[in-house]
């Protein structure tokens, strides 16, 4: 044994510490077996249903545990997809298909990437938001790894508990920030499970290798606080050094437990964290903020890819935002941060044409004291103006992007003082879920008398406006940060750098058709995503390979082709 693995409690060649353990030291006894009969049937990773064949159903103890039929995975498909279409209500269709992934779980992989642009709404916002808010009621059984106050000074014993030990995403949230809908505590496990379906469903990372994790540390939500079925700790949320402490712990264990290259995502942390984390973390982990990082690679996709339709370069525009924060300034730094590659000019230049409102008005230099440390470098000078609609008065926009988490906020008014300045004005309405986006699809083509060019964070049908049909895209980091994974993780990546998210972009944008311009989309249909994905993850790793990031040696040669064989398909396997 060398002193290293000692040093580090077992590191990740001895994943269960035991030979590093000394005598009387305490070590888990696990016991590996092969499953058949109902154990089988009740392995959601090898279960297959009626597609057990009649020589696996004599080989695996299954004779009788399962009517005569033999179905096919086709089969199964159909009936399931015909059985979620029964229910009307959202959320009902969100239970069961939680209830199949727990029960059959390639058959879930299988229904999610055949019909993404269906299940996407379901498994993911809008749905996924009502399900968080809806999370003690509805609660079965539990998903993902739950780590409270409690478990503090135990975090690395947690981690062991998790039964999978080649972990290579971890997505985690603290739940005060859950979409637009504030502060759900431990009800935001719903988060970090519908991510990561969709690091499998979109990415192709195996669901083994995918762990969703939620940090207790209370909630300040006075309704959950009450709520006899809340599953969370109830008391207010720690803050200081009893939270940093925790986070410290976290990070530490999860770097002791899966080593260097396991991929950390920050995911809906209240913003007052979320920078501090991302900061502190990003020089010693593989970390990545998806509100601040991943919105921002995918409304940079959709700028570059918007150019073909308005014309003009990126630095031609001037951009308003509606909400200065993790979403807000995370893409504002990455559109000033392009601008400055494609044009050579400074970044304090390139930052003046774009400007932000927050609660309290436009950002101002007169404000600048009183500014938290993201908004300072867009107090830019101006007069004080109060509301939005006398900023884009003032500023005469060409884009405007929402993410204030406040729906409704773009008014009549607005969208049409955009459309008085611009011939196609180019408006984002991007906060979740679908209740707080700044208005509807429909709002946006009606008040712009059909020449507005929008996408939304949560998805919109298609809209008529005056006998023409205008399809709005979805501007949602579930573009990114998939691909974006598979690229880190199949490089062997250490590190997440800026120029990674650009290279995530630029890929987006490409995989743009004519087509889809031809409908007014600026995103690709989510149909083709794994191919986006893929595409994406080679752009990516091929950053990681030039910036010497990546781990994963020799560079394979085709990138695309790599990430395609790399991703996981929910096709059966046979068993002998
Ligand atoms: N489409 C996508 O992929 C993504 C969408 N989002 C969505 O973006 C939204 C915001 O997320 P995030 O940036 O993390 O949240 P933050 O809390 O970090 O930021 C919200 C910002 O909106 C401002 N704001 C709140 N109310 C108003 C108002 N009435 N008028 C003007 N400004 C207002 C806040 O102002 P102040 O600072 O003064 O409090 C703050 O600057 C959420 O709904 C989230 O779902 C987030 C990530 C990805
Ligand atoms: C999409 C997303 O990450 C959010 O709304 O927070
Ligand atoms: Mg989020």
């Amino acid at each position: 044994m060398s002193s290293t693995l000692k040093e580090n409690g077992g590191g990740v060649s001895d994943l269960y510490g035991e030979n590093s353990a000394t005598e009387d030291q305490l070590i888990t006894p696990w016991n590996f077996s092969v499953a058949s009969g109902s154990t089988l049937l009740r392995d959601p990773r090898y279960n297959k249903g009626l597609a057990f064949t009649e020589n696996e159903r004599d080989a695996h103890y299954l004779r009788g545990l399962l009517p005569p039929a033999v179905f096919t995975q086709d089969l199964q498909e159909k009936r399931m997809m015909h059985s979620l279409r029964q229910y009307e209500v959202p959320l009902h269709r969100y239970t069961a298909l939680m209830d199949l992934q727990e029960r059959n779980e390639r058959l879930f992989y299988r229904l999610l990437i055949d019909h993404v642009e269906e299940l996407l709404p379901v498994v993911y916002t809008p749905t996924v938001g009502e399900a968080c808010q809806k999370y003690g009621s509805i609660y079965r059984r539990p998903q993902g790894l739950y780590i409270s106050l409690k478990e503090k000074g135990k975090i690395l014993e947690v981690l062991k508990n998790w039964p999978e030990k080649s972990i290579q995403v971890i997505v985690v949230t603290d739940g005060e920030r859950i979409l637009g809908l504030g502060d759900l505590g431990c009800q935001g496990m719903g988060i970090p499970v519908g991510k990561l379906s969709l690091y499998t469903a979109l990415g192709g990372v195996r669901p083994s290798a995918c762990l969703p994790i939620t940090i207790d540390v209370g909630t300040n939500n006075e309704t959950l606080l009450n709520d006899e079925f809340y599953i969370g700790l109830k008391q207010k949320r720690a803050i200081g050094k009893e939270y940093e402490e925790l986070l410290e712990e976290f990070m530490s264990a999860v770097k002791q437990n899966y080593g260097e290259k396991v991929l950390v995502q920050f995911e809906d942390f209240a913003n007052h964290n979320a920078f501090t984390l991302l900061e502190k973390y990003s020089s010693s982990h593989l970390v990545f903020n998806d509100d601040i990082q991943g919105t921002a690679s995918v409304v940079l996709a959709g700028l570059i890819a918007s150019l073909k339709l308005i014309g003009g370069t990126l630095a031609d525009h001037t951009f308003l935002f509606l909400g200065a924060g993790e979403a807000g300034t995370g893409i504002a730094d990455l559109i000033a941060l392009e601008i400055s590659k494609q044009t050579k000019a400074p970044v304090e230049e390139t930052r003046k044409k774009i400007w932000l409102v927050d609660s309290k008005g436009l950002i101002v230099g007169s404000r600048l004291e009183s500014l938290q440390h993201f908004k300072k470098p867009w107090a830019h000078e101006h007069e004080p103006v109060k509301g939005l609609l006398d900023a884009v008065k003032a500023i005469k926009p060409t884009v405007l992007i929402g993410t204030s988490g406040v729906g409704k906020t773009f008014t009549k008014e607005v969208v049409e003082a955009m459309a008085s300045n611009n011939e196609k004005p180019l408006i984002f309405a991007l906060s979740n879920p679908t209740s707080q986006s700044e208005c509807t699809a429909e709002e946006a083509y009606t008040w712009s008398k059909g020449r507005a060019i929008f996408a939304s964070g949560s998805p919109f049908d298609p809209v008529e406006y005056e006998g023409k049909v205008f399809a709005p895209g979805q501007g949602n980091n579930a573009y990114i940060f998939p691909g974006l994974g598979l690229g880190l993780i199949m490089s062997g990546a250490i590190r997440v750098r800026v120029e990674m998210l650009l290279a995530a972009s630029e890929a987006l944008a490409a995989q743009v058709s004519q087509e889809n311009y031809d409908k007014g989309l600026i995103y690709p249909p989510f149909t083709n995503i794994r191919k986006i994905s893929a595409h994406i993850a080679a752009n990516v790793a091929t950053k990681a390979y030039e910036l010497g990031l990546a781990s994963h040696l020799p560079r394979p040669k085709d990138l695309v082709k790599y990430a395609e064989r790399c991703m996981y398909s929910p096709g059966y396997r046979s068993y002998r």
